[in-house]
């Protein structure tokens, strides 16, 4: 088979069918992406490919960061003001050593995807490539909404901070029938939980300034966040995300929780218990508004950000320097927060994401345990970050059969900072219709087109479809 032919992933007939039939043709509504929507609504074209693929200023692709930098690339041409087209070329050198890992096949998928590029992209072809990339990339096609229309996408949630005051989701609804897409803001309330993070009393001024609520004690909080939920509401938002790189659940009163706000405000130390029991139960509250709401709530967990501190004071946050989080007891944790919001009924629609695999079979069977109020209520989120992968698709996927239903599950995101991310629906969809058309192969399932089918384009789209339901109005 060459490469990326297009049955490639694809091992039977029913695989082949299901894909081609099936799942291609399926719209995309991607929930969760970290897209700029001022980059959207600016719809401006892009300089060259270094600057759409590698980095544009602070922003970019730190999983081909991470890459260049294990090529020995130096940092002047991954984030640093380095020649574009010499950034390319380490790019394109970095690549060539990528087999095996997903960036070969994304890459060369896009290439072939949005370029028409079929070459095998390496340091022969690369000057080619990019003289015939950068001429594309200066026409109308390659603007950044025209990106996401050829993509056959739908919905695109960004990751929006609670205080953020939504301006160009705002303009680009004004653009949704002309686009032919929504741009909807998910809320993403991580700077509430970092009360040991410089500038976390700044924060809640910010906080209370935008929603009128000055921020005093945690139930002003909680008040100033149900202003925020309303706000995002009436612009298309139906999910909350939370970034939980580590979990434990301890329970607080108010006038505790009160004293830990004093405390953070100023900068006064607090125990780790404080801290656990502030997140636990801001979760707890968050758990009801996206309840009370009818959102979404996704957890990403798991996870040691920024552990290459000298490069975190130069670049900031997501600069590549994360990785998967061992918290043993997490997802024990986690069960905890969930036994105990049961007993208020307080568990909303949930996608949970671990980066650390060893985490998915507790999650899974755990959630089992609290699947009321609707279809698949709680979901194991697709296979994230260094997940994101043949083999992790391919495990997640079946873990969800496993241990609970897979036909209900809403399928994959890009979770990505660049518009030419979208082939990556298209390789979840391939290693789907894989696994399914192997268990029919097997004997498994059913050898029955028409079902498996349907199933596929449900995962591929109509289940986050309605479980999202951002088309309520329309
Ligand atoms: O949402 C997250 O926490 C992660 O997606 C994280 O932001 C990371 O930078 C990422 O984009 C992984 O794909």
């Amino acid at each position: 088979m060459s490469l990326l032919d297009d049955d490639f992933l694809l091992t039977t007939p029913m695989a082949k069918k299901l894909f081609h039939d099936h799942a291609e043709k399926m719209p995309i509504i991607d929930f969760h992406c970290h897209l700029d929507p001022k980059e959207i609504y600016e719809n401006k074209n892009y300089k060259n490919i270094s600057r759409i693929w590698i980095n544009e200023g602070s922003f970019g692709d730190h999983y081909k960061w991470r890459l260049m930098r294990a090529n020995g690339v130096p940092e002047e041409l991954i984030t640093g003001d380095g020649d574009d087209y010499q950034k390319f070329l380490a790019w394109a050198g970095t690549i060539e050593k990528a087999l095996g890992n997903p960036l070969f096949e994304w890459t060369h998928l896009e290439l072939r995807r949005f370029f028409g590029i079929n070459d095998v992209f390496n340091t022969k072809t690369a000057p080619a490539i990019w003289e015939k990339a950068n001429q594309l990339l200066a026409t109308e096609d390659f603007k950044p909404r025209n990106l996401i229309k050829r993509s056959n996408v739908q919905v695109v949630c960004t990751t929006d901070d609670p205080a953020s005051d939504l301006k160009y989701h705002k303009l680009l609804k004004e653009d949704e029938a002309e686009n032919g897409f929504k741009v909807l803001p998910a809320m993403r309330p991580d700077k509430a939980f970092n009360l040991t993070t410089d500038g976390y009393g700044d924060y809640l001024d910010q906080l209370g300034a935008v929603s009128g609520k000055k921020i005093t004690s945690f139930k002003s909080l909680v008040g100033a966040l149900r202003q925020r939920f309303e706000y995002f509401e009436s612009l298309g938002g139906h999910l909350s995300d939370h970034g939980l790189n580590f979990f434990h659940f301890v329970k607080a009163s108010d006038d505790e929780l009160n004293d830990i706000i004093d405390k953070a405000r100023h900068n006064k130390k607090l125990t780790k218990t404080e801290v656990d029991q502030y997140q636990t139960m801001l979760v707890e509250a968050l758990m009801h508004l996206n309840k009370e709401f009818n959102w979404t709530m996704q957890f990403h967990m798991n996870v040691i950000r920024n552990a290459n501190k000298p490069m975190f004071k130069s670049f900031g946050a997501d600069g590549g320097f994360d990785s998967m989080g061992t918290q043993p007891d997490l997802a024990q944790e986690f069960m905890k927060l969930l036994m105990d919001a049961q007993e208020q009924n307080e568990i909303p629609k949930m996608i949970i994401y671990s980066l650390n695999p060893n985490d998915w079979m507790q999650l899974a069977t755990g959630m089992g345990d609290f699947q009321q109020d609707g279809v698949q209520k709680l979901q194991l989120g697709a296979a994230w970050w260094f997940n994101d992968t043949f083999d992790g698709m391919k495990r997640q996927l079946t873990i969800m059969a496993e241990q609970s239903l897979l036909p209900n599950f809403v399928g994959m995101l890009t979770d990505s900072r660049s518009f030419l991310s979208y082939p990556r629906h298209e390789y979840f969809r391939r290693v789907l219709c894989n696994v399914i058309g192997e268990w029919a192969e097997r004997g498994q399932a059913p050898d029955d087109e028409d079902y498996l089918g349907k199933i596929v384009e449900d995962i591929s789209y109509n289940n986050a479809h309605d479980q999202f339901h951002f088309f309520d109005k329309d």
